[in-house]
């Protein structure tokens, strides 16, 4: 992100001249106060929102694309790069655990052929194969979260944008879920997180990158959460 500010119609500026780099391969931790800006800063990576201001470049599998500047019919193409997974899991829930992913891999069009092997070993890395024809509200919610991961990852994605992605869960159960996340990352996947999870970011030190009241705080390898909430 190069000098990328966002106001929202209302007025909000929420961000204000981010500037940053992650690279390829990073895990990252978003941290700071409520309100301070990390969902928007989350938000504008996967074109959620649109930047009023400033330059969001990604480079996956070969390719840079301009995030903020595509045009709306390239949207679709671009997040086949990026995996989301969000505090509330999003699953359809009149659709099973295998389904829910299959869902992802369905709609842009993978040959049939390729769907299940694909579904299976997704689920199992988040080792829950023998869930598969269960919905979602027969699960706990970090097995509802790993479906949510599961489809995240699918397709093979370069980055994992997480928001809060522990939000709903208890300390052990988040603490499942930050594993599966590393996990992930150790493949090679890019993670970048978003998160109040003081312990979690405390107890597995990677960068941290505070945002306050839209900017860029402090920036460090190995870093605290360093709020007390
Ligand atoms: N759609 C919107 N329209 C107007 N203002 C918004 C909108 N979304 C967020 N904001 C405002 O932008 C600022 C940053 O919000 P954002 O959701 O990015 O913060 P956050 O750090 O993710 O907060 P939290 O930790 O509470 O989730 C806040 O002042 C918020 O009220």
């Amino acid at each position: 992100m190069q000098d990328v500010w966002k106001t929202y119609p209302n007025g909000t500026v929420a961000l204000q001249g981010i500037e940053v780099c992650i690279k390829s391969g990073e895990f990252v931790y978003v941290v700071g106060p409520s309100g301070s800006g990390k969902s928007t800063f989350i938000k504008l990576m996967y074109r959620e929102e649109t930047a009023s201001k400033g330059q969001i470049m990604l480079t996956a599998d070969g390719e840079t694309f301009a995030i903020s500047r595509i045009k709306e019919k390239q949207i679709p193409y671009v997040r086949r790069k990026i995996g989301v997974v969000f505090q509330d899991f999003k699953l359809l829930p009149r659709l099973t655990v295998y389904e829910n992913v299959a869902f992802a891999m369905e709609v842009i069009e993978t040959p049939v052929k390729d769907i299940k092997p694909r579904v299976m070993e997704v689920l199992e890395l988040v080792r829950l194969k023998h869930k598969a024809r269960s919905l979602p509200d027969q699960l706990s919610g970090g097995e509802q979260q790993r479906v949510a991961i599961a489809r995240a990852i699918v397709n093979n994605p370069s980055i994992i944008i997480a928001d809060e992605p522990t939000g709903n869960l208890d300390p052990e159960t988040s603490m499942d879920i930050m594993q599966t996340l590393l996990d992930i990352n150790r493949r090679g996947t890019t993670v970048v997180m978003a998160t109040h999870n003081k312990e979690i970011v405390n107890t597995v030190r990677k960068r941290v990158i505070a945002i306050e009241a839209g900017r860029i705080i402090r920036d460090e390898q190995r870093g605290e959460y360093g709020y007390e909430d």
